[in-house]
């Protein structure tokens, strides 16, 4: 009976591991303080969450377990935010009062211990071949930052994975988010117990790639019992008949599948398909996250903060060749601004990053700092100015289909603009078969048709909304005729811009208003009880039905009374 009890299995509610119910008291023990549990010889591994800072052994430099941790209750955070004046966005001034030079001058770059900062040559050196965002890419999910909703402890998608139990995912969310991130921390995971890992990409692979994986997957599975999980990135870039292929061979087990995709999956994903897979939502990455993200980077550089209570003179000094020697600093500003703007998307955020160093690197610009209470030292630094020229960079370099893409769809926009039909479907087979996802091109047609035809012809909107849903309907290559057939109904329809110049007119009315905004026309508001009513609300109103004649009536606030917004403003 004894030994039946220490059989059965319960699972520990800190790190939810299914443990013989006798060790489950001092496997608790232990959980509850992880680091201990690592150094004890054939103990059950220490939880990794949320304390997965002590267990992750996996980590490359020195420090960097501690930079790992997702953004919660860090004391770096602390300091981060301390800068930032309560709710403030990052444009808004920071406190820049008193604060003082003692006040913690430089953060210390690794783990407690303030180590110097690296020297602009090393950093430039660090920084060459992968790209930093590739080279950060967490394997483990100790490493992995935010999306506590769906991955934080008690989470179903969490103790199957501990349990490496995958299912079949798709994992949708907005770009840079950790979609392949999540996948590849599977895939390391699940290495550990001989699963196969298969990566194919919907942009490049064609069904018969598709079909190749499956019948290696069928006979791994026949000859060594071995399990294959299959990642498809960008899944929803494959047509539904393509999707079919992986059918079968998810339902019966041959594959996991896990797929990625940036696009509502209900619209993209084969039905069929989609009630086979669990359906993960991952969220645009918080702008904590997102500094949890960047702080991480930046210690792996080893660059050191300088916080608001440093004062540096701004002029810039130094020559480019012995400038290089000279250590590397980032104002504690520049980071909570890259955080911030790159709108969730970490893979911006660290390419931004990245540039913004190697460009300050190159310039060799030295200034001085007044970092020890003695005197100033001389050091490259990084502003926030800086930060943001790096994301403007990072999104012309890094943006998926490249700049060609930009300039293709404005030379197609111009096109239809100009009425050039031949010009129009031109551009738009160069994006087509340049591998330009359909319904991109779908979405920006729809934008043309309320922003350049508009009213001259209101039924150019149903055509655009039609030829999206086209589109989505059948994918490549057979929606191509579908955009074609929009792209020279939109370069023949008659133009109007009157609407849209209008309701242009309008928004710049707002943005240059000064003072308080003019209340509603109290004859216009609506009086659903009876104080309103003794207030005046909506006295005065004439209901137009009950006119025979055009009724004279203000509907725009007493001061702007007779302004019309689709004649030309001027400012
Ligand atoms: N949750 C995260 N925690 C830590 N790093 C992350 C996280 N998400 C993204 N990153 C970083 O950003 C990089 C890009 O992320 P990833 O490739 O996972 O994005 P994605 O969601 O697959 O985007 P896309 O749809 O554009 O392919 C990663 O290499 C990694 O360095
Ligand atoms: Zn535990």
């Amino acid at each position: 009976m004894e030994g039946a009890e220490e059989e059965r299995l319960v699972q520990c509610p800190v790190c939810l591991r299914e443990l013989p119910a006798a060790h489950i008291n001092s496997h608790l023990d232990r959980c509850l303080q992880a680091g201990e549990a690592e150094a004890e010889p054939g103990s059950s591994p220490p939880c990794k969450w949320p304390r997965l800072a002590a267990a992750s052994p996996g980590s490359q430099a020195e420090g960097e377990a501690e930079d790992a941790r997702p953004a919660a209750g860090l004391p770096v955070f602390s300091l981060f935010h301390k800068g930032r004046g309560g709710g403030q966005s990052p444009g808004a001034p920071g406190r820049r009062s008193g604060a003082g030079r003692e006040e913690a001058a430089v953060k210390p770059a690794e783990g407690g211990a303030a180590a110097a900062a690296p020297s602009g040559a090393s950093l430039a050196q660090k920084l060459e071949g992968k790209p930093l965002a590739e080279r950060l890419r967490p394997d483990t999910l100790g490493d992995y930052v935010g999306q506590e909703r769906v991955l934080g402890a008690q989470t179903l998608l969490r103790s199957l994975l501990e349990s490496h139990e995958i299912p079949s995912l798709i994992l949708w969310g907005p770009p840079g988010c950790g979609k392949t991130t999540l996948a590849h921390i599977i895939a390391n995971s699940s290495k550990k117990n001989g699963t196969r890992f298969v990566t194919l990409s919907a942009t490049s692979a064609k069904t018969n790639d598709v079909r190749d994986v499956i019948s290696q997957a069928q006979n791994e599975k026949r000859l060594f019992k071995r399990k294959t999980i299959l990642f498809i990135d960008e899944i929803h870039r494959f047509n539904k008949s393509q999707q079919d292929t992986f059918l079968p061979h998810v339902e019966c087990g041959t594959v996991t599948l896990i797929g990625a995709t940036t696009e509502n999956p209900s619209f993209q994903v084969n039905a069929a398909l989609l009630s086979r897979c669990r359906v993960i939502v991952l969220e645009k990455l918080s702008v904590e996250a997102m500094e949890a993200i960047l702080m991480r980077a930046i210690r792996s550089l080893g660059v050191q903060v300088l916080g608001q209570g440093n004062q540096h003179s701004s002029s810039a000094t130094g020559s480019s060749s012995e400038s290089l020697e000279f250590p590397v600093y980032i104002e504690e500003k520049a980071l909570s601004t890259l955080a911030y703007l790159c709108d969730g998307d970490a893979r911006t955020g660290l390419n931004g990053l990245q540039l913004a160093v190697q460009a300050r690197v190159a310039a060799g610009k030295t200034t001085p700092l007044n970092i020890t209470k003695g005197g100033s030292v001389d050091g490259i630094l990084i502003t926030e100015e800086h930060v943001k020229e790096g994301l403007q960079r990072s999104h012309i370099l890094y943006d998926r289909a490249g700049e060609e893409h930009y300039n293709c769809i404005s030379a197609l926009h111009k096109s239809m603009r100009g009425s050039d039909e031949n010009a129009s479907l031109y551009w738009l087979a160069r994006m087509l078969e340049g591998g330009e996802d359909p319904l991109y091109v779908a979405r920006r047609l729809v934008r043309f048709a309320s922003e350049d035809i508009g009213l001259a012809d209101p039924l150019a909107l149903t055509q655009a909304v039609a030829a999206y849903q086209g589109c989505h309907f059948i994918g490549m290559p057979e929606c191509e005729v579908i955009l074609a057939q929009c792209v020279v109904y939109f370069a023949r329809a008659p133009k109007s811009i009157a609407v849209y110049r209008a309701y242009s007119n309008v928004k710049e009315c707002l943005r240059t208003h000064t003072g308080p905004l003019p209340p509603v026309p109290l004859h216009l508001r609506n009086a659903p009880t009876r104080l309103m009513k003794n207030l005046g609300y909506g006295k005065g109103y004439k209901y137009n039905p009950m006119y025979q004649e055009p009724v004279e009536q203000d509907y725009l606030p007493e001061e702007l009374k007779g302004t019309d917004f689709f004649k030309e403003r001027k400012t």
